[in-house]
């Protein structure tokens, strides 16, 4: 099994050029969000600006508008519920993260399966939380979506998708699981030193601790991937390297705190990503 250690954030973060705009740092749809689950939202799409996405949308519900414009204005907000504007957005979009805390409902599957309907080869999808949860509960076929594919299950869910006991997710199990559920996809299974697997490589990170249990961490880390997805394209090297920072950042934040919230490992990202790329 490869290791991904730091090293793997200098290949991928590099020095903006000078001459640039927001339009070159990717277009960033978070389908997240619900009456009972709204920091979910808040943390993906706050995880995707502090990483340097160029523009951030959250298609949500309407009631999460004002907590969401107030605690990230960078992101812009749109209703869900409103399919004509979801759908353009899904087209617009470079990266399209879908499920942390959309909770589990007829909209959410109709979401899924519109994601998966209007996205092109050009364009990522991130597969999240309920949304994982959705497709093993509704069997949603996700084996041959034209988008490059990103599923983030932690150990629970990937239970649910993969029929595997936690116990029973030894890697060999999990790459023939992943091969028969989704081949081409990018699998990440997290958990203490999470894994990813991609076209039968499969490598784990050398960081994380336990002060990254805590509720959000998992919905922050898809608004890392997608920023990094959509700067410096999509490539298993890019998601490492987003899953690494993820975790570095928290290691360094739990030298000295008990817990590590996910907030203030938002907060750390652009000094981390900077810290990177000065010599
Ligand atoms: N502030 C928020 O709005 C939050 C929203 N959340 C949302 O809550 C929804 C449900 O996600 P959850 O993950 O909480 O609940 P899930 O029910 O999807 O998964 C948790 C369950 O998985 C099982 N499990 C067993 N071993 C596990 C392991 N090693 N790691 C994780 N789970 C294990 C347990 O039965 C546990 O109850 C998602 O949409 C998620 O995005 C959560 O992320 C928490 C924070
Ligand atoms: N003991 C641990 N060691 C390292 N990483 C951990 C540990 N516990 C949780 N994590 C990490 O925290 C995150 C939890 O994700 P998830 O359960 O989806 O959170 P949530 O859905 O509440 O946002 C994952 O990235 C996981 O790898
Ligand atoms: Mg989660």
């Amino acid at each position: 099994m490869r290791k991904i250690d730091k090293s793997i954030l200098a290949k991928v973060i590099k020095p903006r050029d000078p001459i640039s705009y927001k339009g070159n740092y990717g277009r960033i749809l978070i389908i997240a969000g619900s009456i009972h689950f709204g920091g979910a939202a808040i943390l993906s799409s706050s995880a995707a600006v502090y990483s340097g996405a160029g523009l951030v949308t959250v298609a949500t519900t309407p009631e999460k508008f004002a907590s969401l414009n107030t605690r990230i204005p960078e992101a812009m907000t749109i209703d869900y519920h409103d399919q004509k504007e979801t759908l353009n957005s899904i087209k617009q979009s470079n990266v399209i993260v879908i499920g942390p805390g959309l909770g589990i409902s007829e909209l959410t599957q109709s979401l899924i399966k519109s994601v998966i309907e209007n996205t092109t080869k050009n364009q990522t999808i991130i597969f999240d939380a309920s949304a994982l949860t959705e497709v093993s509960e509704e069997n949603i076929d996700i084996t041959s979506i034209s988008a490059n594919v990103i599923l983030t299950p932690h150990q629970g869910e990937w239970q649910r998708l993969s029929e595997l006991e936690i116990p029973d997710q030894t890697t060999d199990n999990n790459l023939e699981a992943i091969n028969k559920l989704a081949p081409s996809s990018l699998l990440i299974v997290k958990k203490h030193l999470s894994e990813i697997y991609y076209h039968d490589n499969v490598s784990q990170i050398k960081a994380g601790n336990a002060g990254m249990a805590t509720g959000g961490m998992g919905d922050t880390l898809t608004g890392v991937i997608a920023a990094f997805v959509g700067q410096f394209g999509f490539s298993e090297e890019t998601v490492a390297a987003a899953l690494f920072l993820h975790s570095y950042i928290s290691d360094s934040i739990y030298e000295k705190s008990f817990v590590v919230l996910p907030e203030k490992l938002i907060s750390e990202i652009p000094l981390a990503m900077k810290s990177i790329i000065i010599k």
